[in-house]
């Protein structure tokens, strides 16, 4: 899939980043890192009370994400991180410029119902409107792919390295 490549998986909790992340790391043969170890602990605290982060809270949190994604090497990696909004993801590019972003995508209804089956993770649901509202979509010139997120997890990540396959060929 190239070399020095970092491959964030990012979109809304729940949306599947940690469980599709790993996959497209085994597949790939890339080390996986997981966003949300990267996250100062008031940041969590503050999440798990039902307070939405603010761009002040993530900054310090993309620049460790950013300095993880650096750390990689020219073998690169994979990780996972919401990046929800464009000037986040300008930061994680800025940190290492071969990054390529999956979107992964899916409507309200089915990714709340996701992670509401979800135990033992900090995230309440009731902060899903809140992702949803901060999303900034990838736009045309933003290098990567948006993966629906319908179906079992393996399938999910045959479609995104797929997405990524057909990516790489088009450039
Ligand atoms: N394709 C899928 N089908 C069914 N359940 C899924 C799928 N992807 C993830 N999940 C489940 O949904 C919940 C949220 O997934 P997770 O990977 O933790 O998302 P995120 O890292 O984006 O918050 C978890 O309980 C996970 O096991
Ligand atoms: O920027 C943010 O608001 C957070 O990064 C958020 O998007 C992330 O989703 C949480 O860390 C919960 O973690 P999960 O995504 O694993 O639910």
């Amino acid at each position: 899939m190239g070399t020095g490549q970092v491959i964030v998986v990012m979109g809304v909790s729940g949306t599947g980043k940690t469980t599709v992340g790993r996959l497209l790391a085994a597949a790939l043969g890339l080390p996986y890192a997981e966003g949300d170890d990267f996250h100062p602990r008031a940041n969590v605290l503050k999440m798990a009370s039902g307070v939405p982060l603010d761009d002040a809270d993530r900054w310090p949190w993309l620049d460790a994400v950013g300095a993880w994604a650096r750390g990689t090497g020219p073998g690169g990696g994979v990780v996972a991180a919401s990046a929800l909004k464009r000037r986040y993801r300008d930061r994680l590019r800025a940190a290492r410029p071969a990054t390529v972003f999956v979107h992964l995508a899916g409507d309200r209804a089915l990714i709340g119902r996701r992670m509401a089956a979800r135990t033992g993770h900090f995230m309440p649901t009731s902060l899903l409107d809140s992702q949803f509202a901060a999303l900034e979509p990838l736009g045309p010139d933003e290098r990567g792919v948006t993966v629906d997120v319908h179906g079992t997890p393996e399938e999910v990540a045959a479609r995104a390295l797929a997405a990524l396959r057909a990516l790489r060929g088009a450039h």
